[in-house]
C-alpha cells in the first residue's frame, strides 16, 4: 500500500487519506488484476482447453455443418421426431437423410471434442489417445495387405482421420465415401493441409448406391460405419461389387454381443440409448455379421471382438472426461447465449452426453462392441 504524507498535523485525518487513496488503488490493481485473470482464464477455456485434440476445430467456430445457422434448432427437433415415429426409421430409404442430418449436427462437436476420427479403439497403457486411434487404424490396413500405390476404399469416412493415417502408413491411395456434403469439405481441406491429397480423395455419395466402377478397387475398410446401414447387406453388397476378384475387406462393426439380452430392460434401454443418440436404424447382433458377408458372396476370413480382454477398455476415453463434458457443456452455453453457437448446440452437446453415459454402460456391461472385427475376402473368379 502507499502512504500519501499529508500536511494536515492531525492524525486523524492523516489516518483518513491514507485510507481512502489506499483504496482506491487497492480497488483498481484488484479490478486490473481479475480482468487480466478472467480473460486469460477465457481465452484458456475456449481455446487450449476447448480445442480439439488434434487441433481440429476451436469451439467459436461450432456450426451446424451445411444446416442454415436459423435452422439448427428446427432440424435437432426433426432429427427427434424420427425416434418418435420409428415406423419412419424404418423405411430404408429415409436412413440416409436421416443420417446426413444427424452428422450435419455433430460433426463440428466431434472434431472438437474427439478428434479428426470419429470412431473407439481400446486404450493403450502408455499411449496417448491419438497414438491408440492411430495404431487401431493401422491394424485395418494390415489386416488387408496393402501395398503402396493400390486403391483402397474407405466407406463411410468421417471428415477423414482413418484414410490419412491409413495413406501415411501404407502409401496406399485412399477413396472415401460420407454422405455428408459438410464433411467432405472438411475432409478435402484436412488432407491439403496435411499435405495428403495427391492420395486421399472424398466422394460425397451413399455407401448403399456408390459412384464406383464395377471391380476397381484393390481393397475396402470401413470402420465404425455400416452400422448406419438400415440393411447390412445392401452396403456389403456394394462393397463387393467395387473390388476386385481376390481383394480383401474389413470391418469395425458397432453390434450387440452374446451377453445382450433383449428380454432385459435395462439392457434394452441402453440399446436404444445408444442408438438414438447415434443416429442407428437399429443396432444388429454380432452373430449376424459373418452371415450377411456370406450371403454377398464374401469368404469370412477372421471374425473378433476387438475389445475382448486382454485389451483395455475402450470406453475409459469417455469415462475420463466427465470434467471436460462439463466444462465443455458450460461453453456451449455461454456460446450459445451469446449468439456465437447456432440455437440447438446446447441441445445436441446435451444430447452427445446422455449418449456417453449409454455407450460407456454397454461397454461396461460388455453387451456392446463397437469393435466387431470382420475380414473378408472377395473369391478370385472361377475359371470355366
Ligand atoms: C461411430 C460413431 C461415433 C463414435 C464416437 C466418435 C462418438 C460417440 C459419442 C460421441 C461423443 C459423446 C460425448 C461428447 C461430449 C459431450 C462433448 O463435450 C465432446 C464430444 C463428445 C466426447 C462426443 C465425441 C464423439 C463420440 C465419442 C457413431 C455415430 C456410429
Ligand atoms: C461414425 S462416422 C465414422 C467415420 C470414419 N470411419 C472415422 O472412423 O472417422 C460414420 C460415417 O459413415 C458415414 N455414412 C453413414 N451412412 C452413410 C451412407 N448411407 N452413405 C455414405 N456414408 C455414410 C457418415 O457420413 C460418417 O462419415
Amino acid at each position: 500500500m502507499v502512504i500519501y504524507v499529508h500536511s494536515n498535523p492531525h492524525h486523524n485525518h492523516l489516518t483518513l487519506d491514507t485510507h481512502t487513496h489506499g483504496a482506491a488503488m487497492d480497488t483498481l490493481t484488484l479490478i486490473c488484476t481479475i480482468s487480466f485473470i478472467l480473460a486469460g482464464g477465457l481465452y484458456w477455456f475456449v481455446f487450449i482447453l476447448g480445442s480439439a485434440e488434434q487441433k481440429g476445430k476451436h469451439a467459436v467456430k461450432l456450426s451446424g455443418g451445411s444446416i442454415e445457422r436459423e435452422k439448427v434448432q428446427d432440424k435437432y427437433n426433426q432429427y427427434w421426431s424420427f425416434f418418435r415415429r420409428p415406423k419412419e426409421i424404418e423405411k430404408s430409404e429415409n436412413v440416409p437423410a436421416f443420417v446426413d442430418t444427424f452428422y450435419n449436427l455433430v460433426t463440428d462437436i466431434y472434431e472438437w471434442g474427439w478428434g479428426q476420427s470419429f470412431h473407439f479403439s481400446p486404450a493403450i497403457p502408455g499411449k496417448s489417445n491419438l497414438e491408440s486411434t492411430k495404431l487401431h487404424e493401422q491394424m485395418a490396413v494390415d489386416l488387408i495387405g496393402v501395398k503402396p500405390g493400390q486403391k483402397i476404399l474407405d466407406a463411410g469416412c468421417g471428415v477423414g482421420g482413418p484414410m490419412r493415417a491409413i495413406a501415411a502408413h501404407s502409401g496406399c491411395n485412399v477413396v472415401g465415401i460420407t454422405i455428408n456434403e459438410y464433411q467432405v469439405s472438411r475432409a478435402k481441406a484436412h488432407n491439403k493441409k496435411a499435405g495428403l491429397d495427391a492420395q486421399c480423395d472424398v466422394v460425397c455419395g451413399n455407401f448403399l448406391e456408390m459412384p464406383f466402377e464395377d471391380e476397381s478397387f484393390d481393397g475396402a475398410y470401413s470402420i465404425e460405419a455400416t452400422c448406419h446401414a438400415p440393411k447390412l447387406e445392401d452396403v456389403y453388397s456394394e462393397i463387393f461389387r467395387v473390388l476386385k476378384p481376390g481383394a480383401l475387406y474389413v470391418s469395425y462393426e458397432w453390434v450387440t454381443t452374446e451377453l445382450y439380452n433383449g428380454e432385459d430392460p435395462e439392457h434394452v434401454e441402453v440399446i436404444h440409448g445408444i442408438e438414438r443418440g447415434d443416429a442407428l436404424p437399429g443396432l444388429r447382433n454380432y452373430s449376424d455379421i459373418a452371415e450377411v458377408a456370406k450371403k454377398v458372396g464374401f469368404e469370412v476370413v477372421k471374425e473378433k471382438d476387438l475389445a475382448k480382454p486382454p485389451s483395455h477398455p475402450w470406453w475409459s476415453r469417455l469415462k475420463m472426461g466427465r470434467i471436460a463434458y462439463w466444462r465443455n457443456h458450460i461453453l456451449v452455453m455461454v456460446l450459445e447465449t451469446l449468439g456465437i453457437a447456432p440455437k440447438g448446440t446446447v441441445d445436441v452437446h446435451e444430447m452427445l452426453f446422455k449418449t456417453a453415459d449409454y455407450l460407456t454402460k454397454g461397454g461396461e456391461t460388455g453387451i456392446f462392441t463397437p469393435m466387431h472385427m470382420i475380414l473378408c475376402r472377395k473369391p478370385e473368379k472361377v475359371q470355366d
